[in-house]
């Protein structure tokens, strides 16, 4: 569960002088435990604030921000790392590493968290094939289509199994369909039982998969629903 309560951000934080305006303002809504969310609004709205918050990259500068259970403002430094862990991004530019093959950067999460290497295997080899690239696990991102690689992204982001899936401008570098097929995946994953939040300025893909939306103008919340 996510949970907002006039929740306001300031670049520099709270202390960040007079001169820092808000760029987030007064943001209250909540999105249930297994929710979906289109994040939508004119360039410049505050989207991809609103999901650094969510991803726990800032704190709030005024309000109460909840996510997964945990209130933000109240969480010790070490509480937040292993609440992160259970967050998922994707980023419109992927973000892959490039002279990691597809298969090593799905692993990377499972990696840094300590898994043993026998346990990984399977796990990286279900994700992969769930976003249909079982046949690309050894391919270099730079030899991927946008489309693949941006499935990879998916495919690490989701590996550690998050409770929360961010998405931001996922289909911005790809054509209408390979944007399709990863809001497919998206959609799906989000009917196993992740809450999903997706930022994007396509409306077109918005009217193919209806769903809630928050709907963001110049930092404040303008539509939820
Ligand atoms: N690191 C930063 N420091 C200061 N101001 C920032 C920073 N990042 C974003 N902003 C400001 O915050 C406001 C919201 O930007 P944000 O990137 O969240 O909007 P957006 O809705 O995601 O836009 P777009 O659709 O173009 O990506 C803008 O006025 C922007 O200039």
């Amino acid at each position: 569960m996510v949970s907002l309560d006039e929740v306001g951000l300031q670049y520099g934080g709270a202390s960040g002088g007079r001169s820092a305006p808000e760029v987030l303002r007064g943001l209250t809504f909540t999105i249930p435990e297994g929710g979906f969310r289109w994040l939508l609004g004119p360039s410049g709205a505050g989207k991809s604030s609103l999901l650094h918050l969510l991803h726990l990259a800032m704190r709030p500068s005024r309000g109460r921000l909840v996510v997964l259970g945990t209130d933000v403002g109240l969480a010790g430094r070490r509480q937040l790392p292993r609440l992160r862990r259970r967050i998922g991004m994707v980023f419109q530019d992927f973000r892959l590493l490039a002279h990691l093959s597809a298969y090593d950067n799905v692993a990377l999460p499972l990696r840094i968290a300590g898994r043993p290497e026998g346990q990984i295997r399977a796990d990286v080899l279900e994700m992969l094939r769930w976003v249909g690239l079982e046949g690309k696990a050894g391919v270099f991102p730079s030899e991927l289509s946008g489309g693949e690689q941006q499935r990879v992204a998916l495919a690490r982001a989701v590996v550690p199994r998050p409770a929360l899936l961010l998405a931001d401008e996922p289909t911005g570098n790809l054509d209408e369909v390979q944007a399709e097929r990863l809001i497919v995946l998206l959609k799906r994953l989000n009917r196993l039982g992740t809450t999903v939040v997706i930022a994007t300025h396509n409306d077109g893909l918005v009217a193919r998969h209806p769903g809630p939306s928050l709907r963001l103008e110049r930092g404040r919340l303008v539509g939820d629903g």
